[in-house]
């Protein structure tokens, strides 16, 4: 029988291409980025996001990450801008994370790893419907937001954020500014088909939490728990890719 892909030894990143041949292609996502290698572009426009809070539907564990999915039938949220031509549709949002606050990202930026990595998936409505756009080198625009560990968990006093109202603009970080290159999916198939944009400004979430997507079990709830961490794939080689940096 088929083993599904995963995290585990027996069906990770380094066994994926026996089932899923893109994995060992020219444009795989995540990478390691340096800083020395990048080159800035002027000519790349800042991003702009338009999220209406209204979209966000559900939020689910599948398994394998956290993630929140929105409607996605019309131009209701969309991103333009940047190193993208015209209006990309929110399609979900999901992390990657570690087993504990020195590791859990996918791409890492001079030799740092983030605690998390949060994707926030949009695809190109000229391709029709998100599976058709998984087949377009334009197809989808991937925002990626680091996720920095607050080191004094001194907790404030929360308010309790209505969660159907959910307008995910609000993870933002201040600094818009980026690098972009052209990339893969992280997890199988690991269609080329990813305008990578990566906020070079980290956001702080506390170690409560980080301690809450560590809760999240691999396993139904019928299941013993099995602690759904490190489902994050290892960088792949750059084979010569350019990435461009929105800043100096
Ligand atoms: N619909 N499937 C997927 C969407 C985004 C990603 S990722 N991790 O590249 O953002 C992977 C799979
Ligand atoms: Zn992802």
């Amino acid at each position: 029988a088929q083993v599904v892909w995963g995290y585990d030894s027996d069906n990770g990143p380094e066994r994926w291409h026996e089932n899923y041949p893109l994995a060992k292609g020219d444009k795989q996502s995540p990478i390691e980025i340096n800083s020395k290698d990048v080159r800035h572009d002027s000519s790349l426009s800042s991003w702009h996001a338009s999220y209406d809070p209204g979209a966000a539907k559900t939020i689910l564990n599948n398994g394998r990450t956290c993630r929140v999915v929105f409607d996605d039938t019309f131009d209701r949220s969309v991103l333009r801008g940047g190193p993208l031509t015209g209006a990309y549709r929110l399609r979900q949002l999901h992390l990657h994370w570690g087993s504990s606050d020195d590791h859990g990202s996918e791409h890492v930026i001079d030799g740092v790893k983030y605690a998390a990595e949060l994707h926030m998936v949009h695809w190109n409505p000229k391709h029709g419907n998100f599976a058709g756009a998984l087949k377009q080198p334009d197809g989808v625009a991937v925002v990626g937001i680091f996720l920095k560990v607050k080191i004094d968990n001194i907790k404030t006093k929360g308010k309790e954020a209505p969660f159907q109202h959910f307008d995910p603009s609000i993870l933002f970080p201040k600094s818009r500014d980026y690098w972009t290159y052209h990339g893969s999916f992280t997890t199988p198939p690991c269609e080329e088909c990813i305008t990578w944009i990566l906020l070079r400004e980290p956001i702080e979430v506390s170690a409560d939490q980080m301690a809450k997507l560590r809760s999240l079990s691999k396993n139904p709830e019928n299941e013993p728990v099995n602690p759904l961490v490190d489902n994050w794939r290892p960088p792949q080689p750059v084979k010569g890719r350019i990435v461009r940096a929105s800043f100096k």
